[in-house]
C-alpha cells in the first residue's frame, strides 16, 4: 500500500507548489495511474514516493511504514522503479543489470543467478538468449522488458513506473502493456504509474488520479472516471470520446441478452468495444457471445452509458 497524505513539493523561485497537499492511497495489490497536463506534477509526485525528490511537507507511508523516516537509499532498494529511458548500464550484460538490486541487498550469488533467470523469463526474455547480451544489442521493446525485469528483481512490494512504455512503437507497446499488466496483477504488486497516454492510464490503472496544477482534480476507478468526470476540466482532459474509451473496460458479457445472432462468436475476454467493432465490421445490430446469447445494439447502449452515467458532469470536486 502507498499512502500519500498532504504531500507537497515547493521548488524555490516557483510561485506555486509543484505538488500541493496531495492525498492519495494506492491499496495493496492495485495500480493507480497518474495523468494530467504537462507540468501538473506527475513526475514530481512519483519521485517523492522513492525520495529522489524530498517532499517539502506532508506524510508518506509505504507498506505501513513511515517512508520519510527511513533511510532513502534503503527505501529505494525496496521500491521498483521503471523509467522511459530505462537507464541500463551500457557496459554491463542484461543479467548484470537485472542483478543490480539483489547484489546491493547482499544476496548470495546462486540466489541472484536463479532470480535473474526467473525475472527474465517472467518478462518474456529467454535467459539463454538475453542474459549475456549488452543493452545496445536489444530492441527498444526488449530494453523496456529488461527495465521491468530489473525493477522486479529484488521482489519489491511497490513499483513506480514513469512513462514505462513511452519509447516503444504503438504495436509493441500494446502487447507490452497487456503482458506487464497481467504480470503485475498476478504478482500482487502495488503500482503507481505516470503516463501521458489516457488509454494507457485506463488500461493499466485500476484507479486513475488526474492532476491539475499540482492538485488532485479527481481520483476514481478508471470506468467511473470516464463515466463521471468530476469537473469540466477533467471532462475536457478525458476528451469527447471518453465513453467510447470506456467501452474497452466493460466485458461484452455484461451486455449479454437471450437474443440469437449470426456469425462468429466473440471470444470470452472480449470487451464492449470489441462488440461494437464487430457490429460495425459485420453491419449487424447483434453479435453472438462465446457461451451463448448475444450483445445487441440496445444492450450495448444500455451498458455503455447507464442511467447514472447519463447524469454527466457532477460539478467540480
Ligand atoms: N528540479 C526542479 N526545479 C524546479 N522546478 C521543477 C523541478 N522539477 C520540476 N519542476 C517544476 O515542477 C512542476 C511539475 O513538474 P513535473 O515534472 O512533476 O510535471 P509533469 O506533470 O510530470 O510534467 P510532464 O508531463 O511534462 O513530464 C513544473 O512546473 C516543473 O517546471
Amino acid at each position: 500500500m502507498i499512502e500519500l497524505d498532504g504531500l507537497t513539493k515547493r521548488w524555490p523561485g516557483l510561485d506555486r507548489a509543484a505538488v500541493e497537499d496531495l492525498t492519495l492511497t494506492v491499496p495493496e495489490g492495485t495500480s493507480c495511474a497518474l495523468i494530467g497536463p504537462s507540468g501538473s506534477g506527475k513526475t514530481t509526485t512519483l519521485r517523492m514516493v522513492n525520495r529522489l525528490i524530498e517532499p517539502s511537507g506532508g506524510r508518506l507511508r509505504i507498506a505501513g511504514q513511515d517512508a520519510l523516516r527511513q533511510d532513502p537509499v534503503t527505501l529505494r532498494r525496496s521500491i521498483g522503479y521503471v523509467i522511459q529511458e530505462v537507464g541500463l548500464f551500457p557496459h554491463w550484460s542484461v543479467a548484470e543489470n537485472v542483478a543490480t538490486v539483489p547484489r546491493l541487498l547482499g544476496w548470495a550469488p546462486a540466489r541472484i543467478a536463479a532470480r535473474v533467470e526467473e525475472v527474465l523469463a517472467l518478462t518474456g526474455l529467454d535467459p539463454d538468449r538475453f542474459a549475456r547480451a549488452r543493452p545496445h544489442q536489444l530492441s527498444g521493446g526488449e530494453r523496456q522488458r529488461v527495465g521491468v525485469a530489473r525493477a522486479l528483481a529484488g521482489d519489491p512490494p511497490v513499483l513506480l513506473m514513469d512513462e514505462p512504455f513511452g519509447a516503444v512503437d504503438p504495436v509493441v507497446r500494446g502487447r507490452l502493456q497487456e503482458e506487464v499488466l497481467r504480470l503485475l496483477r498476478r504478482l500482487r504488486k502495488t503500482v503507481l504509474i505516470v503516463t501521458h497516454d489516457l488509454e494507457e492510464a485506463v488500461r493499466l490503472g485500476d484507479a486513475v488520479a488526474v492532476l491539475r496544477d499540482g492538485r488532485l482534480a479527481q481520483h476514481a476507478p478508471a470506468a467511473a472516471l470516464l463515466a463521471r468526470p468530476a469537473s469540466a476540466f477533467v471532462a475536457e482532459f478525458l476528451g469527447h470520446d471518453r465513453l467510447l474509451k470506456r467501452l474497452a473496460l466493460i466485458p461484452a458479457a455484461a451486455a449479454r441478452t437471450e437474443a440469437s445472432a449470426a456469425g462468429e462468436a466473440l471470444p470470452p475476454g472480449a470487451s464492449l468495444r470489441d462488440a461494437l467493432a464487430a457490429m460495425l465490421a459485420r453491419g449487424a445490430a447483434a453479435v453472438p457471445l462465446a457461451g451463448g446469447g448475444a450483445v445487441t445494439w440496445e444492450a450495448l447502449l444500455g451498458a455503455g452509458t447507464g442511467a447514472a452515467d447519463r447524469a454527466g458532469i457532477e460539478g467540480a470536486s
